[in-house]
């Protein structure tokens, strides 16, 4: 499903002595079946913008389209189930809120929490953990005997289990090490390839950028600054870096392809641009970078 929003404001706290404004008329589509990255700086707004990917918070002002509901600030709770359902997203850290005795309970906890049998969910449970490269002997271990990345999978497992068709990563890697990291990012890339997933990724790894996504959104101060395809993103390479967005391995990077290539990221290049990302990514994983 295509997610669209359309002139969107967001006031935390709106009416309250406390209010405070973050999002101001936010235009922005996510495709289905795209590998979408969001970047921007602290407090640019990307976690408020993904929590009204599921409708976790309703806009104050304009509209958010979830395939064909239409969600603003008159929708009513009763009818987001389907919507939380079809749009997982994945928090910063989601090992902190494992809870249950055993990886199976935690894993069904999502499915039965809206509506699945506890028969559904355990079979869910099973089905769910190959995904996250785990196999059925973690069913009945408790997720607090495992490492941090493991405990971060199952986390994720449990997101999965709900059979979302559109997966919203919020900075999925922080605090792994970065043999944990390339594992993570394969495995969504794996679920985007062979699943047809949609995928939003927050990130602050450029390199990620270049490597998975086909379309970017840069905030800036609660706003939608820029968009494009990574290479149209990376062509403006002076502006990222004078917006200070972390450039420099992916600089490098082009840097090294264009002397390798004659392929001059500054000009519009003939090949058309899904051959020219095709030729980057080529690029990073001939770097022993996964792709
Ligand atoms: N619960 C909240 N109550 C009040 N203000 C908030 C709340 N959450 C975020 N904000 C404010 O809204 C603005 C946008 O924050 P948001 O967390 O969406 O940014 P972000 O780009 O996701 O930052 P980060 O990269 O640190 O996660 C910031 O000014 C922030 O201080």
């Amino acid at each position: 499903m295509d997610i669209t929003l359309k002139e969107v404001g967001y006031s935390y706290g709106a009416g309250t002595p406390f209010e405070s404004r973050a999002l101001y008329d936010v235009n922005l589509a996510i495709p289905e079946g795209g590998y979408t990255a969001l970047i921007g700086h602290t407090g640019s707004g990307k976690s408020t913008v993904i929590q009204h990917l599921n409708a976790l918070l309703k806009p104050t002002k304009g509209t958010v389209t979830i395939g064909d509901r239409v969600i603003n600030n008159k929708t009513n709770n009763k009818n987001l189930k389907y919507i939380r359902q079809k749009v997982g997203i994945v928090f910063q850290f989601p090992e902190s809120q494992l809870f249950e005795e055993t990886i199976a309970k935690d894993i069904a906890f999502g499915p039965m929490n809206f509506g699945a049998s506890e028969e559904e969910g355990l079979a869910l449970a099973k089905e769910t953990l190959p995904l996250v490269g785990l196999d059925e002997s973690f069913l009945e271990r408790s997720p607090f005997d495992l490492s941090g990345g493991q405990m971060r999978r199952v986390a994720i497992a449990g997101v999965l289990a709900m059979k979302p068709e559109v997966l919203v990563l919020d900075e999925p890697t922080a605090g792994l090490d970065p043999a944990g990291r390339r594992e993570i990012m394969t495995m969504f890339k794996r679920l985007h390839d062979e699943k047809g997933i949609t995928i939003v990724l927050v990130t602050h790894q450029m390199d990620d950028v270049a490597t998975y996504a086909d379309h970017v959104i840069i905030m800036e101060k609660g706003t939608v600054v820029k968009t494009g395809t990574p290479e149209e993103i990376f062509k403006h390479a002076e502006w990222l870096q004078e917006k200070q967005l972390g450039l420099p391995a992916s600089l490098q990077f082009l840097q090294t392809f264009t002397q390798e290539t004659g392929i001059d990221f500054a000009e519009q290049h003939p090949l058309g641009t899904s051959k020219l990302a095709a030729a980057i990514i080529a690029k990073l994983k001939e770097g022993g970078q996964d792709a």
